[in-house]
């Protein structure tokens, strides 16, 4: 397999443009690296060891880089039009309004002036990603902004909160492939392995930069930004809101979080409250409260974040060296990460650089399934639940709130809904850490899926698949205690590791 931070050893940021039509991409001059030396415009310095002036931080080097490539820009650009809405479509909105629904009360999606993308062909798209994974360039060493163009095309660099989140371990999962599923070509894509232990360090990256920009730079009245969470958007909006000085303020369901979940947020300084309801009662008071405050909304329902996540697919491909795996499977909850995914492998395919999406599977917990329950009764009819208690603490969720979102990412790539049981995700999340993974019960979901889709030959033997880890098992180790120490109520705990104490 290629290596994912493998650097052409004739690394250059100007990456090589391959086309058939000189006339259309004529000399794109792209995201030109200025050297220290050669640049006038560089301040004077007592030392230079590396590229830049010592006293000079990467964001000014940045900046002055960019300073001197004005034409970087091509133009790209990107808007808010309503979910599923025609090309044509007069309603759109400029990013940097504050506007979460549609006139009619729908989504939002951000579309991307694609005509300007495609002035470059996907192997330039390919080599310029490549160039840039993994480095630490501001702010391309992100695994989000080094698809920026992709993201948030016209943001400042300056403006940019990122703690260099993404470039995610995939792994193979040689010995549970083999073990339990007959399977020798099956991936693990780690998006736990992030700054705060979950996938939603690659959407805060983007919505936290879009309201930085819309406070500094646009003057904007916004006082904060507010979600509400089982524990993973919070820890990601505070850390992010910590590290740009932005006030953060969270809603969580009392008791229905693991402690590594709660203490995020206390420790990055936002403003924490437990509130007396589940999920989605917490985000029903949420919407209320930033349509009444200045407060910014930071859930997916903003579809500023699925952005963001929507590179972790376009990683994936660029891990496999732009080959396209046949299944990922996503545990789903509010369901935005699914059609995340489904965007960052569309655009790949419909921007040249593969010629297919994979299928996708979304995994739910059968204690909260509303999708599930939707595909098997052939997408008609949707019905909200009330969702029951899950060991996938993270995913109970009844009323998601990209379900049309998640539809359609399932319905365009003939994917598939698959739900697992506490027994099945405990037992699937226990037979993963006999393989040296440590997965979290989201994973337990997603692994279980796999396993039922195996049995009943869905995925073949030698297909490649995806299994995507959306936080790290070190948030929800309480569930490991319990099951190990064989605690649960009406569950046989199959893969028990012994607990107990030796005397010496
Ligand atoms: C760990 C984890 N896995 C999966 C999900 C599901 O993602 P989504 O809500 O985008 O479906 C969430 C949050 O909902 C989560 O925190
Ligand atoms: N699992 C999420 C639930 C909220 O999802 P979001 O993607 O809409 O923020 C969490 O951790 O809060």
């Amino acid at each position: 397999m290629a290596s994912f931070l493998s650097i052409s050893p004739s690394y250059s940021p100007t990456p090589r443009v391959l086309s058939t039509n000189p006339t259309r991409i004529s000399s794109p001059k792209p995201f030109t690296r200025i050297s220290c030396s050669s640049d006038s415009s560089a301040k004077t310095t007592t030392s230079s060891k590396n590229r830049r002036p010592a006293e000079e931080n990467i964001r000014e080097e940045a900046a002055r880089r960019d300073h001197a490539n004005p034409d970087n820009g091509h133009g790209f650009s990107a808007c808010y039009v309503p979910f599923g809405a025609p090309d044509d479509s007069e309603e759109r909105y400029s990013l940097d309004e504050i506007v979460y629904r549609s006139r009619s009360g729908g989504l939002l999606d951000v579309r991307h002036d694609f005509s300007a993308l495609k002035k470059f062909p996907g192997s330039y798209w390919r080599s310029l990603f490549d160039s840039r994974a993994g480095r630490t360039t501001w702010p391309y060493g992100s695994g989000v902004w080094s698809k920026k163009e992709w993201v948030l095309p016209e943001i400042d660099g300056d403006d940019i909160v990122s703690l260099f989140e993404g470039n995610s371990n995939l792994f193979w999962a040689e010995r549970f492939g083999k073990d339990h599923l007959g399977m020798n070509d099956l991936w693990v894509k780690h998006c736990g392995i992030s700054h705060t232990g979950s996938f939603k360090d690659l959407g805060m990256t983007v919505l936290v930069s879009q309201v930085n920009r819309l406070r500094r730079h646009l003057k904007r009245p916004i006082v904060g930004v507010g979600c509400a969470s089982t524990g993973d958007t919070s820890a990601a909006l505070s850390a992010y809101c910590a590290a740009a000085r932005i006030p953060a303020i969270v809603f969580l369901p009392a008791d229905r979080i693991s402690v590594a979940q709660l203490v995020q947020p206390i420790a990055n300084g936002a403003t924490v409250l437990s509130l007396d309801t589940d999920f989605d009662g917490c985000m029903r008071l949420i919407r209320e409260v930033t349509a009444e405050l200045p407060i910014y909304l930071a859930n997916s329902l903003n579809s500023l974040r699925l952005e963001g996540q929507k590179t972790a697919a376009i990683e994936i491909l660029q891990q496999f060296d732009w080959e396209v795996p046949d299944w990922v499977i996503v545990p789903g909850g509010n369901l935005g990460n699914i059609y995340a995914f489904y965007k960052g492998f569309e655009m790949c395919r419909e921007l040249g650089l593969v010629d297919r999406v994979p299928r996708l599977v979304c995994a739910q917990a059968a204690n909260a399934n509303p999708l599930y329950l939707y595909y098997k009764a052939g997408w008609t009819d949707f019905k909200p639940i009330t969702a029951s208690q899950t060991f996938a603490s993270a995913i109970q969720i009844g009323d998601p709130v990209s379900i049309d979102r998640a539809v359609f990412a399932i319905r365009s790539t003939d994917g598939i809904v698959e739900e697992a049981t506490e027994e099945e995700l405990m037992d699937a999340m226990a037979q993963a850490d006999r393989t040296g993974m440590f997965a979290c019960p989201h994973t337990g979901v997603a692994l279980a899926a796999l396993i039922k889709l195996r049995d009943r030959g869905v995925i073949g033997p030698h297909d490649r698949t995806v299994v995507v880890s959306t936080a790290h098992g070190l948030k929800f180790t309480q569930s490991k205690v319990d099951y190990h120490s064989q605690e649960i109520t009406d569950m046989s705990c199959r893969v028990v590791s012994l607990i107990g104490t030796v005397e010496f």
